[in-house]
C-alpha cells in the first residue's frame, strides 16, 4: 500500500467542500506531514477521499478525526497543532520506521521515552524504529539518527536508510535516480534511489576486530573472531561477529548441528539470550541463517533494542561477510529475510559492502506528543 503516491489533489475552495457555518479554507489547520520551512517542499495535497462525508468527518491518510460541532471541530484541530508530531511511516521488507522531518535541528525532535510509547503497536503508531532526518554533518547532505523501539540508539539502520532516502527524495518532490551522502553512527553512508525505485546502499567496510564489534569473545583468526564457540543457553553455537557499524553475531549452527532450519527456532527464546549475553558489552543484533546455495541464504534475525522483526539490513550485510568468511558463499548473494529478500555484494575492490532492496511509505499522520 503506497498511500503518499496517490496523494494529488491539491486543496482548493472548489474541492473543499465545506459546511455552510465555515466559509474559508483558511479557517482549518489542516496537517501536512512534509510541512518544513526548508524549499521545495510540495503543496499540501490531498486525495479526492480527504473530505468526503457531508457529516465532516475528516479522514487525514490513515490517522483521522471526527468531531460534531462546527466550531469545537475548527479549535480542536487548532489545539492540535501545538505538541504535534508529523510523521510518515516507512517500512523496508516490513522493517518499520516511524520518518520525522527534523532537517531544521540536530536535536531529535522526540526523547527515548517518547520513541518508545510512539513505536508501541497497541498503544502507539507502531513500528522497529523512529528515525530522524537531519541537517547533513562532516560534508555530507544528511545526517540520520534512529531510536530502536526499546528507546536505545543504534549507530546505523540498513533499511532505515533506504527508507530515509525515500523520505528525502519525497520530501523535496525529486523523482528518479538520487543519490544522497548520510551521516550516521557507522560514518558515511551513500544511499542511491534507482530507476526501478529500489535503493541500492554503499554500506562502506565491514568491521571485524573484535574490540571493535565489539566482543569479548577471544579473536581467533587475525583479529577477528570466525566460527567461534559461545555458549548460550546450555548450547554451543558457532558464531562469526561483524559490526556494520552496529554489532552483529552471525550463527550458521551449532554443535552436532551445522545446518540450521531457520523456521524451526524459538527465537523469542534465544534471541534474547543473545542480545545479553555477556560477551557482547553493547548488546548484539544475532542472525541465524540458513545456506540454500553458494548465492542463496536466508536469515532469521532477533535485534537489539528491537526483538524479531521482519528484516535486518546491517545485519543481511553482516551475514553475507560471515558467510564469506566461513568459507560458505561467494561475494554476491540474495539473502531471503521473514519480509523479502536483499541482495548484498561484499565488493572485493574496495571492500565496501552494497546492499539493494526496496522502501516504501505506508503511511502518513501526525500525533499529540
Ligand atoms: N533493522 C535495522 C537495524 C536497526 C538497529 C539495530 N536494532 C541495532 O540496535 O543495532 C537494519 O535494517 O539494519
Amino acid at each position: 500500500m503506497s498511500t503518499a503516491a496517490t496523494v494529488s489533489v491539491p486543496i482548493t475552495s472548489s474541492n473543499l467542500r465545506l459546511p455552510s457555518s465555515i466559509t474559508s479554507p483558511s479557517s482549518f489547520s489542516l496537517i501536512n506531514p512534509f510541512k518544513s520551512s526548508s524549499s521545495s517542499f510540495p503543496k499540501l495535497t490531498t486525495t479526492t477521499s480527504l473530505i468526503r462525508n457531508p457529516n465532516f468527518r475528516f479522514s487525514v491518510s490513515a490517522m483521522s478525526v471526527a468531531a460534531q460541532e462546527t466550531l469545537s471541530q475548527t479549535a480542536f484541530l487548532d489545539r492540535r497543532e501545538s505538541g504535534v508530531l508529523h510523521f510518515v511511516k516507512y517500512h523496508g521488507l516490513g522493517n518499520d520506521f516511524i520518518m520525522v522531518n527534523n532537517l531544521e535541528s540536530m536535536e531529535p525532535k522526540v526523547t527515548p521515552e517518547q520513541a518508545v510509547k510512539l513505536c508501541d503497536r497497541n498503544f502507539g503508531i507502531g513500528g522497529d524504529g523512529i528515525i530522524f532526518a537531519m541537517p547533513g554533518s562532516n560534508g555530507t547532505d544528511y545526517t540520520m539518527r534512529i531510536f530502536n523501539s526499546d528507546g536505545s540508539e543504534p549507530e546505523m539502520c540498513g533499511n532505515g536508510v533506504r527508507c530515509f532516502a525515500k523520505f528525502i527524495a519525497d520530501l523535496n518532490n525529486l523523482h528518479g535516480r538520487q543519490s544522497f551522502t548520510v551521516h550516521t553512527g557507522a560514518g558515511l553512508i551513500v544511499p542511491e534511489i534507482q530507476d526501478d525505485g529500489k535503493v541500492k546502499v554503499d554500506m562502506g567496510e565491514p568491521v571485524l576486530k573484535a574490540s571493535d564489534v565489539p566482543t569479548k569473545l577471544p579473536a581467533n583468526k587475525d583479529q577477528s573472531v570466525v566460527k567461534a564457540k559461545i555458549e548460550v543457553d546450555g548450547v554451543n553455537w558457532n558464531v562469526t561477529c561483524v559490526s556494520m557499524g552496529n554489532p552483529h553475531c552471525i550463527t550458521f549452527g551449532g554443535e552436532g548441528d551445522e545446518n540450521l532450519v531457520v523456521d524451526e527456532l524459538n527465537l523469542a527464546d534465544i534471541g534474547p539470550k543473545f542480545e545479553h549475553h555477556a560477551m557482547f558489552p553493547a548488546r548484539t543484533n544475532t542472525e541465524f541463517v540458513q545456506v540454500f546455495s553458494r548465492s542463496h541464504l536466508k536469515m532469521r534475525v532477533w535485534e537489539r533494542g528491537a526483538g524479531a522483526t521482519l528484516a535486518c539490513g546491517t545485519g543481511a550485510c553482516a551475514v553475507v561477510v560471515a558467510a564469506i568468511l566461513e568459507g560458505r558463499s561467494e561475494r554476491n548473494c540474495t539473502v531471503d529475510l521473514p519480509g523479502g529478500p536483499l541482495e548484498i555484494e561484499w565488493r572485493e575492490e574496495d571492500n565496501h559492502v552494497y546492499m539493494t532492496g526496496p522502501a516504501e511509505v505506508v503511511f502518513y499522520g501526525s500525533v499529540q506528543l
